[in-house]
């Protein structure tokens, strides 16, 4: 069955800064929505809303139709990779996949660079390393859907093509919400592409749309 995520009608001020003007986004699940917009146009601040942990002026956040509060306490719905890691330092992978009830052969299998880590704890890995445990746990975790902010950042070239085929595998089971300022691999994943501009999101039908709004040169 196919599920739906909306954000309606979202605006957002701190102070009397407007940073969100009556905003729209759909996902749906079996599709990657892409979200793309300049620092500080309020990408983040979008997914918080839709995750609840910020607190909009005005919203509606739904799922199949029906009003979606504190997703951030509903995981079997939502899943979210911040932009800063969230897994502690002490941990080991070993105790991380064990929690998370994930099998470590298939990261092994995938990104073979891991298979000396099983009893590496976080602290010990690179940065690189430790934002792709971060995006494999949110990814291969039960959820209808999943926001993903800047997943790409601290990544290699070869790291990035593996999790693009990640996501592309995922959302055969997910609906997933994706920003990152490596505009193109987003463009390359994407089934339905927003760009967040002067506080709205426009649905982009043409690529070359991105380049007349002021957001990037093709
Ligand atoms: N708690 C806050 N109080 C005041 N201003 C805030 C707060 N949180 C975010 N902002 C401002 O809101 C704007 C949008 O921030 P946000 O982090 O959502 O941008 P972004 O599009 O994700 O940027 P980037 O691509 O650089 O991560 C920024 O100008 C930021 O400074």
């Amino acid at each position: 069955m196919k599920h739906t995520l909306e954000a309606d009608g979202i605006n957002l001020e701190f102070g009397n800064r407007k940073i969100l003007s009556d905003i729209y986004l759909k996902c749906e699940t079996g599709k990657i929505t892409g979200l793309l917009g300049r620092n500080g146009n309020g990408k983040s601040c979008l997914m918080n809303i839709i995750y609840g942990t910020l607190n909009a002026t005005d919203k509606s956040i739904r799922l199949d139709g029906r009003p979606l509060l504190q997703a951030y306490k509903k995981p079997e719905i939502l899943l979210y990779l911040p932009q800063f890691n969230f897994i502690p330092k002490f941990l080991k992978l070993k105790s991380i996949f064990t929690d998370f009830n994930l099998e470590y052969n298939e990261l092994e299998s995938l990104f073979p660079e891991f298979k000396t880590k099983y009893n590496s704890r976080i602290k010990n890995l690179s940065g690189g390393q430790r934002r792709l445990i971060e995006i494999y746990i949110v990814l291969k975790s039960n959820s209808k859907f999943a926001l993903l902010d800047e997943p790409f950042s601290h990544l290699s070239p070869l790291m990035i093509e593996t999790v693009k085929e990640l996501l592309l595998e995922t959302k055969k089971t997910k609906g997933l919400l994706v920003t990152d300022h490596m505009f193109r691999d987003i463009i390359d994943v994407s089934d339905d592409l927003y760009l967040l501009t002067g506080g709205r999101t426009h649905l982009t039908k043409d690529i070359k749309e991105l380049e007349f709004l002021g957001y990037a040169k093709l």
